[in-house]
């Protein structure tokens, strides 16, 4: 889990002017910065220490102040707090998620091409009501697993010889697949284009948003017309709203053809499409900014924790079979269905233990004082982390009763385990995210072996406050003969 919670201030994240910020910083309120050197004039070296080590950074900082305190990023200063204040940030009415995902400086909202991050944010919530209330539905588990079963046999074959499972792009592929085929149905979630578009989304807008974040904020409402990550960020919309217009269309036409035939009742579509009309009931939208914004919430997030989950599975051999017959047991009782997925617990402890020891950031609940704000005092315990891999601790802490009964699942979230945020904003995809890649594990487990290459050793890739899988991770497979 993220060893910190941050507090973000928006006020120093202007990267041309980092140096005055860091002085204003140093200067202007009481939390030390634990990357502030010297002569550091443009910041070169509190930058270079942040994305070669920003988990060194912040150990050393808790050791250090024994407290809150300040750390220089890319994007200017944030405050990070120790995981104990996780509850209290978590109630705070003065910290918002909202406005730092709006925040012009961070993610543009408003701007064209962030479509995404504009459906994100919108006050009518419409998005997250969607995820909330329609995602992770029971008929959406038989659902997963065809398209896995299909996505994995198109990718790998039927061959009992190991073969390289390119898992960095797979991985992605299937959890898109899946995705795609709750958000806009069967058919367009295998068009290729519209694969590429919303599966590549959220890097194309992250690279954009950099772009923006190095010039002056007075420049920015008119140089993003000239920018060229932006300029790609606006052409992907543009192809993605061509392909979904042409589907809105299909769609029309069927409606009107199925009305126009005595007694006939429309077919009611089940996904994302048709729950934002509904939620939406006649109030001007962009559906798709919709589709860009789930797809970007969800298929980075999701796929990262599939493959560092199965990277793990194949590290730790010995958990393949207890796996195997787990599942196996769950779903000759349940099928493929969330109580079969839910029986699947030591499946789920591996998916928590794999969120524990690679949690996406090394920090979380990113949030903006919206006035300010007083922490609590005390004594501060910086937590430590481990590097072990124990499949079986979220298992043996259900075992255990009491809160863990339920606090230990993959979905839950408490001050011991905040992957997915907590409180107000916690991610409402959670529960979407974690049957995904249940299901994605168990189907891959019945129906192939994996391992590691020989010789390969995994590793987490670690870039400022990012956590990643490997991305040259060398996963192999071979169908199993049954
Ligand atoms: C392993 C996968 C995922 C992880 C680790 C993850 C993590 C997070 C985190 C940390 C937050 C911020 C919560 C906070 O600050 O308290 C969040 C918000 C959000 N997530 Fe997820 N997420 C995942 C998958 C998904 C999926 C699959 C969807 C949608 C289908 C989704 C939709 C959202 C949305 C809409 C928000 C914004 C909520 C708000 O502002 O109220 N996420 N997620």
């Amino acid at each position: 889990m993220g060893l910190a919670t941050e507090l973000y201030e928006s006020v120093y994240s202007d990267a041309w002017y980092g140096y005055f910020a860091s002085l204003f910083v140093q200067k202007n309120d009481d939390f030390p910065t634990i990357n502030f050197y010297p002569r550091d004039w443009i910041l070169k070296r509190a930058h270079e220490a942040f994305i070669a080590d920003a988990k060194g950074l912040i150990q050393e900082g808790f050791r250090k102040f024994n407290g809150p305190f300040r750390i220089i990023t890319t994007l200017g200063s944030r405050i990070i707090l120790p995981a104990e204040y996780a509850d209290w940030v978590k109630k705070s009415p003065d910290l918002d998620h909202q406005a730092f995902v709006s925040e012009g400086k961070e993610f543009f909202a408003g701007y064209p091409g962030f479509e995404g991050t504009t459906a994100v944010s919108d006050p009518h919530a419409v998005l997250i009501s969607v995820v909330k209330n329609k995602l992770a539905q029971n008929s959406q588990i038989q659902k997963f697993h065809t398209h896995v079963s299909a996505g994995v046999a198109e990718s790998w074959g039927e061959g009992n010889a190991w073969r390289d499972a390119r898992w960095t792009e797979t991985g992605v592929t299937l959890i898109g697949l899946i995705s795609a085929s709750v958000f806009v149905g069967d058919e367009l979630a295998k068009n290729t284009t519209w694969q590429k578009i919303t599966t590549g989304y959220a890097m194309t807008m992250f690279m954009a948003a950099r772009a923006l974040r190095t010039c002056p904020s007075w420049t920015r409402p008119f140089i993003h017309w000239l920018l060229p990550a932006c300029r790609t960020c606006r052409a992907e919309v543009k192809r993605a709203r061509r392909i979904l217009q042409q589907e809105l269309e299909k769609r029309a036409i069927q409606k009107k053809e199925a009305a126009s035939d005595q007694g006939q009742v429309p077919e009611k579509r089940e996904d994302a499409i048709t729950w934002v009309e509904e939620v939406t009931a006649g109030r001007a939208y962009g559906p798709v900014g919709m589709q860009l914004g789930m797809s970007m919430a969800a298929v980075v997030t999701t796929s990262e924790l599939l493959k560092q989950a199965l990277i793990n599975i194949c590290a730790h051999p010995e958990l393949v079979e207890p796996l195997r017959d787990e599942i196996e047991t769950s779903v000759r009782a349940h099928g493929w269905t969330t109580a079969g997925l839910f029986n699947m617990q030591l499946l789920d402890s591996v998916i928590t233990e794999t969120q524990r020891l690679n949690p996406l950031a090394e920090v979380n609940l990113e949030r903006k004082a919206v006035r300010d704000v007083k922490l609590p005092n005390g004594q501060i315990v910086p937590r430590g982390t481990t590097i072990s891999f124990d499949g079986y601790r979220y298992v043996k802490l259900r075992q255990e009763g009491g809160k863990w009964t339920s606090a230990s699942a993959a979905v839950s979230t408490s001050a011991d385990h905040f992957v997915f945020g907590m409180g107000k904003f916690i991610c409402p995809g959670r529960f979407f995210a974690v049957a995904e890649v249940k299901t994605a594990l168990a189907v891959i487990l019945l129906a192939y072996d994996v391992r590691l290459k020989p010789g390969y050793v995994p590793k987490i890739i670690r870039y400022g406050f990012e956590v990643m899988a490997d991305p040259g991770a060398c996963v192999e497979v071979r169908r199993r003969s049954l």
